[in-house]
């Protein structure tokens, strides 16, 4: 009798169902790879040679993106070679050199788009689909004239109502506070000076704003790196749920404003003598640009408010991983050794002084070394190690300088991490060295440049960095003028995802001074 190899549970339905469950896996994998467009010609970094090599090294890449990034740039890049980096979404990225950073900038967008990485990365098209129906993004025109002046009192005096608030005024103890508490501190900043101080102080909006921008980017990253791209129209919806619902809710509060806004921007354009007051927030600002907006699509009430919301999710994550990078790269050895905080304090000092007691646009200007440390911070410890990612969109596809041609649909990026910590750029680029900047022609914190790529590079270069830098600068000073914070033992290290380098959620130990010091005798 021929010999059972099969144990007797093992039934024919139990092998139908391990078959099913192989052919959905090699299902999903071919869905997982479809989007791979891998140019011929180009290195990969971290390949080995194994089994389903590139899906492993996708996988890989999770935890090893920092160390691919750093052998790609010093054996490619170096020699103006580009390469390609694995990716969690299984799509991989073309790294350039330096030697192409002025090709990519001259590209216009019908050829190298940051609309669909955006798109794409976001699922704006589940997540907040109506902050996609414009037809001109005057959003970033506004946000680059925004007029800081103006809005410096409403700035300042959230700044001080929310600080004061979180880490308490008092005088006599130590306390512990999270460093995370400046989330909180500017997601009000950022909601005071987008809609307004009644909105801003609003607890119940104030919950569904942070709700939305947090859910925002959780169900962005699930739809992205969870769902095969075969189930995005089933499940992308379902799980965008939550950051909808935010949406909505919000939405409820602004878009009356807006609506206002909009009826009294056309009453004043039609009026013989102009009655509407300058724009404080960005809403009013808002209402002006689309006024003015042949489109109706433009005028779109909810549009306008989920464009708002989504400005909010970019800006609060980035501006509060940039404070708190900052305050541990400060606080860390490095920056005590350089008396760090003490300058900051000392500096604010002198220009509030010189100031009579009032922070404007021109007395931020003057304080050179509270931009320097943002702009080494970020240098030193940017929070994505890769950047100024863009997608192929001609349908021919795009050759490179060096004659490579990729694809449509191929997306390239910049090595942040390997031009900050390159030593012809930078003199002994892996010290923290707080000053490096003060008095470098052309390198204040929001310059965008070849050698610094912290708020990305060429005409899509962040259009929020002047905001953020002012809100950032004043909140530094603000709090260096009234309270005292105790070193830290080490640079406590950033949790490393993928190309995102996000710090760590640590206790400061804080004591209310007095009086703010430029009050103090010397
Ligand atoms: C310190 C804080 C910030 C950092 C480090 C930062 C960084 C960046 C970077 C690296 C880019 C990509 C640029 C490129 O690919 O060339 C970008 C784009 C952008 N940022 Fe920021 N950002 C910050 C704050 C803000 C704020 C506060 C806002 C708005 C309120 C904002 C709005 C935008 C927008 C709308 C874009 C897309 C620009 C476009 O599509 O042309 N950012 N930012």
């Amino acid at each position: 009798m021929a010999p059972n190899y099969f144990p007797q549970s093992f039934s024919l339905s139990s092998l139908a169902l391990t078959a099913a469950f192989l052919s959905l896996l090699y299902l999903l994998h071919r869905r997982a790879t479809k989007d791979r467009i891998v140019p011929a010609g180009l290195p990969w970094i971290g390949l080995r040679d194994e089994r389903f090599a590139t899906t492993r090294l996708h996988l890989r890449d999770v935890f090893a993106a920092p160390a691919h990034l750093k052998e790609g740039y010093e054996k490619y890049c170096k020699i103006g070679k580009a390469f390609i980096s694995p990716n969690i979404t299984f799509r991989p990225v073309i790294i350039l050199p330096p030697t192409h950073f002025r090709w990519l900038i001259a590209q216009p967008d019908d050829v190298l788009s940051i609309a669909e990485v955006l798109k794409d990365a976001v699922q704006f098209h589940y997540t907040s689909p109506s902050s996609w129906t414009f037809t001109r993004p005057f959003h970033v025109e506004a946000l680059n004239k925004m007029p800081l002046d103006r809005m410096t009192p409403d700035i300042i005096d959230e700044i001080a109502t929310s600080i004061d608030s979180l880490w308490g005024l008092d005088t006599s103890s130590w306390q512990r506070v999270p460093i995370s508490t400046m989330n909180t501190a500017i997601c009000r900043i950022t909601n005071r000076v987008f809609v307004g101080a009644a909105l801003s102080r609003n607890p119940t909006y104030i919950t569904y704003q942070t709700a939305f921008v947090n859910t925002i980017a959780l169900s962005a990253g699930v739809i992205n790196n969870a769902i095969p791209k075969l189930l995005h129209p089933l499940l992308g919806p379902l799980v965008a749920l939550p950051c909808r619902y935010y949406d909505y809710r919000c939405s409820r509060y602004i878009v009356p404003l807006i609506e206002h806004h909009l009826r009294a921007c056309a009453a004043a354009q039609t009026a013989a003598v102009p009655t509407y007051d300058e724009p404080r927030d960005m809403l009013q600002f808002f209402a002006r640009y689309a006024v003015r907006s042949a489109d109706p699509a433009d005028r779109n009430a909810r549009s306008i408010c989920s464009r708002l919301l989504s400005l909010n999710f970019v800006g609060i994550h980035t501006s509060t991983m940039t404070m708190v990078n900052a305050l541990l790269d400060i606080l860390s050895p490095a920056g005590v050794g350089r008396d760090c905080w003490g300058e900051i304090r000392r500096e604010a000092v002198g220009v509030l002084r010189a100031h009579g007691g009032v922070w404007s646009k021109a007395a931020v200007n003057q304080l050179v070394k509270n931009d320097s440390v943002f702009r080494e911070s970020l240098r030193f410890s940017p929070f994505k190690l890769k950047g100024v990612d863009r997608e192929v969109v001609a349908r021919k596809g795009v050759v490179l300088p060096d004659g490579t041609y990729l694809p449509k649909g191929t997306r390239v990026a910049l090595p942040t991490y390997g031009v900050h910590f390159d030593e012809r750029f930078y003199k002994d680029p892996m010290t923290f060295d707080p000053w490096r900047f003060v008095g470098v022609e052309g390198a204040g914190m929001i310059a965008a440049g070849e050698t610094f790529l912290g708020f990305g590079l060429g005409r899509h270069a962040c259009p929020g960095r002047f905001f953020s830098a002012h809100e950032l600068k004043l909140l530094l000073a603000y709090i260096a003028l009234n309270y005292d914070i105790q070193p830290l033992e080490e640079r406590y290290a950033n949790n490393e995802f993928s190309d995102f380098s996000v710090p760590r959620d640590i206790e400061l130990t804080i004591k209310r001074r007095k009086q703010s010091a430029h009050l103090d005798d010397d």
